[in-house]
């Protein structure tokens, strides 16, 4: 069989340039090398007692020399020989570290945790450097071997020396790059820099399981003098220390019962930048075909960027400690964009990059373990924190009705049970379930009024109405919630008790149910209505009675203030919802005054697409006001009803919030009647 053949210089051109989006990984893989360096002699020590390691031998460190930019990552683990060198670092994908755990797999426990997989990462040093030198010693050699290469033509390797076993990656960083026509030049200078290169091992290596040090230059006060008097100014050195940069280990990996509540907060605002402590934690270990831990937080406020289009969401990705992808966002549901976390998982398979994985179910999986987790605790803290829940719902609450609505109502199972409404009656926040469960024998609806404030809602003549007929209703503040109720018919058909035509038709259910048989009757779901919309159904006979009576009265009275009014109402009618108010303005069809307001400020009215309200001015006919327009109507003053009708209809729209079209002309007919 005929072998192919590689053209290695094209092929390590690749390597070097099309792999990677990020040139700063490749400190990540030269610390992830020298950790399974170490991780594999620590590995041979636990099965060979000749071997004796102290924990804190172990060490991986950086350091630079800015004038001959040199940056050094060196270890003291296990080494190479010069047959190793030519092995691993001669040949692309070639990984001496995948190899080594599949002859060790039977015998590695949680003591060895190998990251390489793919024999690249190494070959990612040349994208920042312009040569790599590796001076190596494996360990129980007394030679050391070095292998050089600029990336381009091949490398050499040559007995070398090294006072002990383990690895030093010495890379030669290129030259700063200009930028050039608008074109940013590239800064590899940060590389040789204290800061960088310590925010570079927070961010990628913070969880390798070995110190990750370098020296580090801090300031400290000089020693006083003696003798000198009260206004002595302390003079401060600098000094270099070597420091620990890594914090090592991860939090989500311990048990969460050995990790006290303090120390979750401290993690979570430190690493996620915020200064309030969770809401909630949630910590758990998922076994079976795919295992990872994972830790998740749920914040107390929201991020002042949540609802901008700049808001990224995402869970933190780790494997093997680490770090893959900062904000992995296939991991959350829109409408938890808000919780912040970490996953961490041995068995995903990477991508060669190992920016991203390979398969997208693994994550799929993932992600919908990590969706239930938050449901649950979001209903725990619903049903046993009320207030925190309540504060967690107000910053969080619109984007769960954004998941209902933008999901057409096939997240309203999940998610309908969080949501919490404004109660008039009880004055305070509750679920539809709990709506549901406090309403009389009887009521078929949901009811709910619409608007940018609760306070001007309560007051409203139709919220009133029917209050006053011992129902609750909701007050709903926010753009979404009318959109969302629309997305929620099939919520309250499975979710909410049934509801009858009439009292003989549910007693009539009961009694079939009770006798254990299926119920004749028919049942319908309860509908979440609009106050301000279509036919409530709440009249009573008599009051049935009496509106039919009027409208066959005065006919001749509504057709003419129709006339008046024109097509700015459908139709004028008797109200069979008002109780003190002379008139208002209600809505048939599916959109509502609220909605119409709330559609006018997006793109729809931009794009001149707007949908218009089918709107109908209600009279109550017990009010002195329908007497003055009956007078006028029998008078034949037809400028003093068309006065009349203008100034009811504009009035009832303020009372919804709404401005009268020409605020001008409804000043002059208020003072025309005056
Ligand atoms: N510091 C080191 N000490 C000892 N061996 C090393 C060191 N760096 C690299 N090697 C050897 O070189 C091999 C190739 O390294 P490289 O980074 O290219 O790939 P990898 O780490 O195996 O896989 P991946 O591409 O997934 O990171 C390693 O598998 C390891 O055997």
């Amino acid at each position: 069989m005929q072998q192919f053949k590689t053209e290695s210089k094209k092929l390590l051109d690749l390597m070097i340039n099309s792999i990677y989006t990020n040139k700063e990984i490749f400190l990540r893989e030269l610390i992830s090398n020298a950790s399974d360096a170490v991780d594999k002699l620590n590995f041979k020590s636990l099965s060979d007692s000749s071997i004796q390691l102290g924990d804190e031998d172990l060490a991986i460190r950086v350091s630079f020399d800015r004038n001959a930019r040199t940056l050094t990552v060196s270890d003291n683990g296990i080494g190479m020989t010069a047959e190793d060198l030519e092995n691993n670092l001669g040949t692309i994908a070639h990984s001496g570290s995948q190899e080594f755990k599949q002859a060790n797999a039977e015998h590695q426990g949680s003591d060895v945790d190998i990251i390489g997989q793919f024999g690249v990462g190494f070959y990612s040093a040349f994208m920042v450097a312009s040569r790599v030198r590796v001076v190596s010693r494996a360990f129980g050699e007394d030679v050391a071997h070095v292998w050089e290469s600029d990336g381009l033509e091949g490398y050499t390797i040559e007995e070398g020396e090294r006072s002990e076993h383990g690895t030093d990656v010495i890379l030669t960083i290129r030259e700063n790059i200009e930028g050039e026509n608008g074109e940013p030049g590239e800064n590899y200078d940060t590389f040789l820099s204290e800061w960088g290169l310590k925010d570079l091992i927070k961010r990628y290596s913070n969880y390798v399981r070995y110190p990750v040090q370098m020296m580090v230059t801090k300031s400290r006060e000089k020693e006083r003098p003696e003798d000198v008097g009260d206004d002595y100014t302390p003079e401060y050195e600098d000094y270099e220390e070597l420091d620990t940069i890594n914090s090592m280990t991860p939090i989500w990996k311990k048990r969460s019962s050995d990790v006290s509540d303090e120390d979750y907060n401290e993690f979570y605002k430190s690493t996620f930048h915020d200064f309030e402590d969770p809401a909630r934690t949630v910590s758990f270990h998922a076994e079976g075909t795919l295992e990872y831990d994972a830790l998740l937080f749920i914040p107390s406020r929201a991020p002042f960027d949540l609802y901008s289009k700049d808001y990224e969401k995402g869970l933190a990705l780790y494997s093997s400690n680490v770090l893959i992808q900062d904000k992995c966002a296939e991991l959350l549901p829109d409408y938890y964009n808000f919780v912040r976390g970490v996953v961490d998982s041995q068995d995903v398979s990477l991508n060669i990059s190992r920016e991203t994985l390979q398969h997208d179910r693994q994550l799929k999986a993932i992600a919908k373990r990590i969706e239930k987790r938050v449901t649950s605790e979001l209903e725990k803290m619903r049903d046993s924190d009320r207030e925190n829940y309540e504060t967690f719902f107000e910053n969080f609450g619109r984007g769960l009705k954004f998941g209902i609505y933008s999901s057409y109502g096939m997240k309203a199972d999940e998610l309908g049970d969080l949501l919490l409404f404004w109660s008039a009656r009880e004055n305070k926040m509750v679920t539809l379930a709990e709506y549901a469960a406090a309403m009389p024998e009887g009521q078929k609806a949901i009811y709910y009024a619409a608007g940018d404030d609760r306070e001007r809602l309560a007051k409203m003549p139709v919220v009133k109405g029917v209050l006053d007929r011992g129902y609750d209703v909701l007050l709903l503040t926010a753009d979404v919630d009318e959109f969302t109720f629309q997305a929620m018919r099939g919520y309250t058909a499975k979710n909410c008790p049934k509801v009858y035509e009439d009292d003989a038709a549910r007693e009539a259910a009961a009694k079939a149910v009770a006798d254990g048989a299926e119920p004749e009757t028919e049942d319908r779901f309860l509908e979440l209505k609009n106050v301000a919309t279509g036919d409530l159904d709440l009249a009573t006979e008599d009051e049935k009675k009496d509106a039919e009576q009027a409208t066959k009265e005065h006919g001749d009275l509504f057709d003419a203030m129709k006339e008046a009014l024109g097509d700015k109402v459908e139709k004028v009618a008797v109200s069979a919802r008002l109780t003190d108010a002379p008139a208002c303005i209600t809505t048939e069809g599916p959109l509502s005054l609220e909605m119409e307001k709330v559609l006018a400020r997006g793109p729809e009215a931009d794009r001149g697409e707007m949908p218009k309200t089918q709107r109908v001015l209600e009279l109550n006919a017990k009010h002195a006001v329908f007497d003055k327009l009956v007078a006028a109507h029998d008078a034949g003053d037809k400028d003093k009803l068309a006065l009349y009708a203008g100034l009811l209809y504009d009035q009832a729209l303020l009372v919804e919030g709404i401005l009268p079209a020409d605020p001008v002309a409804f000043a002059q007919s208020v003072c025309e009647l005056m």
